[in-house]
């Protein structure tokens, strides 16, 4: 089944931490690399998060740049790129910025264990993609967004999601952008949580690139698998 060119970008510690224990949002990068975020969102079709960010960080994932917004608008886009929120449970809250705020479509992708009410609250905000039983069918919902136009797709975590994803080989790209801090903590999310691979089944990549940004490091890794 096609899926979208996906691709995660990232921000981590020196110790591989996207955020802290208590799981609130820290600044990692610095103005280059947010700077860099919004060119990446202002050029993806779709930006892709977990619940956990969600509730997390209550991001509104729209393109910051006046310019950047409107150039798109120019090419006959909406001003943002499609909003997607993986969230089987339909628990985003009905006041989240991501479906207050900026223009564009918006996508809650539920499973069959979303409650009936929950997902009929949502239809009046977003579009509602149900997959999966228990959780999100990710694969099947990436065949689904394919078959929308959806032709790249920038995933923004968190660690969790980020795991489901590269754990269906659906990631092709990992953009992350270390910065100089030391989060620690074995309770902190890292770039990747989850159950973890085996040693036989680790998934291994190609460096594209290493770029010295501020006072931090910029990798791409293109994955072998994809
Ligand atoms: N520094 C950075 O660049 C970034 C940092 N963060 C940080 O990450 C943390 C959030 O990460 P995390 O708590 O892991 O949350 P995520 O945003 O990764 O969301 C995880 C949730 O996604 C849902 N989900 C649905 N289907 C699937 C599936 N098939 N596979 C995996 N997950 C699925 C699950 O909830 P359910 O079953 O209910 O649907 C799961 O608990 C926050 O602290 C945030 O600040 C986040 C983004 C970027
Ligand atoms: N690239 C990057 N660097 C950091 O330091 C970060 N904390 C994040 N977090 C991500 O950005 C989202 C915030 O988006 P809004 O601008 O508020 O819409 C947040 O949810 C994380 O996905 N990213």
């Amino acid at each position: 089944m096609p899926t979208p060119f996906t691709y995660i970008n990232a921000a981590m510690s020196i110790d591989g931490k996207i955020s802290t224990r208590q799981r609130c949002q820290v600044r990692i990068s610095g103005d280059v690399d947010f700077e860099r975020m919004d060119e990446l969102r202002a050029s993806s079709d779709a930006v892709m998060v977990g619940i956990g960010t969600v509730l997390a960080d209550d991001p509104s994932l729209t393109v910051k740049s006046d310019e950047k917004r409107a150039k798109r608008l120019a090419k006959g886009l909406d001003e943002n790129p499609v909003r997607i929120v993986v969230d089987s449970k339909a628990r985003i809250p009905t006041d989240a910025d991501i479906l207050r705020k900026g223009a564009g479509k918006i996508i809650i992708a539920v499973s069959e264990s979303a409650a009936f009410d929950r997902v009929e609250s949502l239809r009046k905000k977003a579009m509602v993609i149900m997959t999966g039983g228990d959780q999100v069918d990710l694969p099947e919902l990436l065949s689904v967004l394919d078959e929308m136009g959806i032709k790249s797709l920038m995933v923004e975590g968190g660690a969790g999601l980020n795991w489901g994803l590269v754990k269906n080989g659906l990631v092709e790209e990992i953009y992350s952008f270390i910065g100089n801090l030391i989060i620690g903590g074995s309770n902190a999310p890292t770039l990747i949580d989850g159950d973890g691979f085996d040693e036989a089944d680790m998934p291994t990549c190609s460096l594209i690139s290493a770029e010295k940004m501020e006072d931090g490091v910029l990798l791409k890794w293109k994955l072998k698998n994809s």
